[in-house]
């Protein structure tokens, strides 16, 4: 009888929570990220309110979007640049701006958030989102480094809740990877999968562990890069064009790491060096914690590595 109701009730819960066609997306971090997905779900058909504590990086965020079609559609539209304005007005149409993530997520099948690499944040954003949203909403997290069980630990949604890792810059990087927990239904798993596949992405599938695939390998190198740049064993100028000629990478390390955002990189080597407090690879680095204080976060602020002005 016992095996009977468990079953039952798994059947009943599994319909509760059957596949969930994803069309209105709210995104909530309207940064590099946030407006670059946004971007492609809402030219993909997808209705999306992009939503950010600060309106002027709404603002930047959709005048950036508006911009970015137009170079997209300058190439895609060469040869019909009516249809091509008709694209990129119905691809803005699409989306929509908001500073009240929680007056928005009523509507939502999906809430994706790209927002500060910090669990504690992350967290309290899903633990008020999740009394608000309804209960087919499924919940996303595009973070780089953190554990997706810990941020949906905040909520009562484990089996709607999963993550859904970009590339920078997402309109051009074809690849998602999906990461599903142990507590991830397959609906929600496939539905993320779905999604993926309607925005044009390459998926992967990985499971919750440190870094997924892509940023497990890609930590380690960039870090030894910084490290020999800190020893004085080349320029980061040659280091780059190393990795490029010799490699075929599109950027170098330092490139990248200008590109990716400093401030991001540190928030990813914190976490894991409180992690992982011994191990030597996670120490900190003198010149990155001094380029932040000195507010050199990368092409987003103009300087980095690189001067972008
Ligand atoms: C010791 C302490 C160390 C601390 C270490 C911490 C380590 C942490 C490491 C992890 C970081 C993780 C970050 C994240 O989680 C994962 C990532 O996203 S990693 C980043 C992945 N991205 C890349 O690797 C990008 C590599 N670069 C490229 O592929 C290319 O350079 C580029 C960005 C695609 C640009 O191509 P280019 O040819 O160089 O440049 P162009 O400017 O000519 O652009 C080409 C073409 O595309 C159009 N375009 C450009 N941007 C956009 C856009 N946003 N939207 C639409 N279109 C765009 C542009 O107009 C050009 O079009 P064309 O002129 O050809 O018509
Ligand atoms: N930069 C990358 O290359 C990259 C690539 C993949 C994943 N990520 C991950 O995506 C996330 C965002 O990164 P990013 O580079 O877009 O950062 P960003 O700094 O460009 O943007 C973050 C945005 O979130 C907003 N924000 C912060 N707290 C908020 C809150 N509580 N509610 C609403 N908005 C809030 C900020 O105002 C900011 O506009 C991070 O988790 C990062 O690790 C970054």
């Amino acid at each position: 009888m016992a095996f009977f109701t468990h079953h039952v009730c798994r059947a009943l819960s599994s319909s509760a929570v059957r596949n969930v066609v994803i069309k209105h997306v709210t995104i909530i971090g309207g940064g590099q990220m946030g407006a670059g997905i946004a971007q492609v779900a809402a030219s993909t058909g997808h209705s999306v309110t992009l939503v950010d504590t600060n309106t002027d990086i709404l603002k930047a965020a959709v005048k950036g979007i508006e911009g970015n079609l137009k170079r997209m559609v300058k190439k895609k539209f060469a040869d019909k640049p009516e249809a091509g304005e008709e694209f990129i007005q119905k691809a803005l149409q699409n989306v929509s701006t908001s500073t009240d993530a929680g007056s928005v997520v009523q509507g939502s099948d999906l809430v994706l958030e790209a927002i500060v690499e910090n669990l504690k944040v992350k967290q309290d954003l899903f633990s008020g989102l999740d009394k608000l949203a309804p209960a087919h909403t499924i919940f996303a997290s595009n973070t780089s480094s953190l554990s997706i069980t810990d941020i949906a630990s905040s909520t009562n949604r484990l089996d709607r809740f999963g993550g859904l890792h970009f590339f920078n810059p997402v309109p051009l990087m074809r690849l998602v990877e999906v990461i599903a927990t142990s507590a991830t239904s397959q609906e929600t798993f496939d539905s993320l999968m779905n999604f993926s596949k309607m925005l044009g992405k390459t998926s992967v599938s990985c499971k919750d562990t440190p870094g997924f695939i892509v940023n497990r390998l890609l930590l380690p190198y960039i870090m030894e890069a910084f490290r020999m740049y800190e020893r004085g064993d080349g320029s980061k100028e040659d280091i780059d064009v190393a990795m490029k000629l010799g490699c075929g990478y599109p950027m170098g390390p330092f490139e990248l790491s200008d590109y990716v955002g400093l401030d991001t990189m540190k928030f990813i080597m914190d976490g894991w060096s409180a992690d992982n407090p011994d191990n030597p690879i996670f120490a900190q680095s003198e010149m990155l914690n001094k380029m932040i204080a000195e507010g050199k976060l990368g092409k987003k602020t103009g300087e980095g590595f690189y001067k972008y002005k």
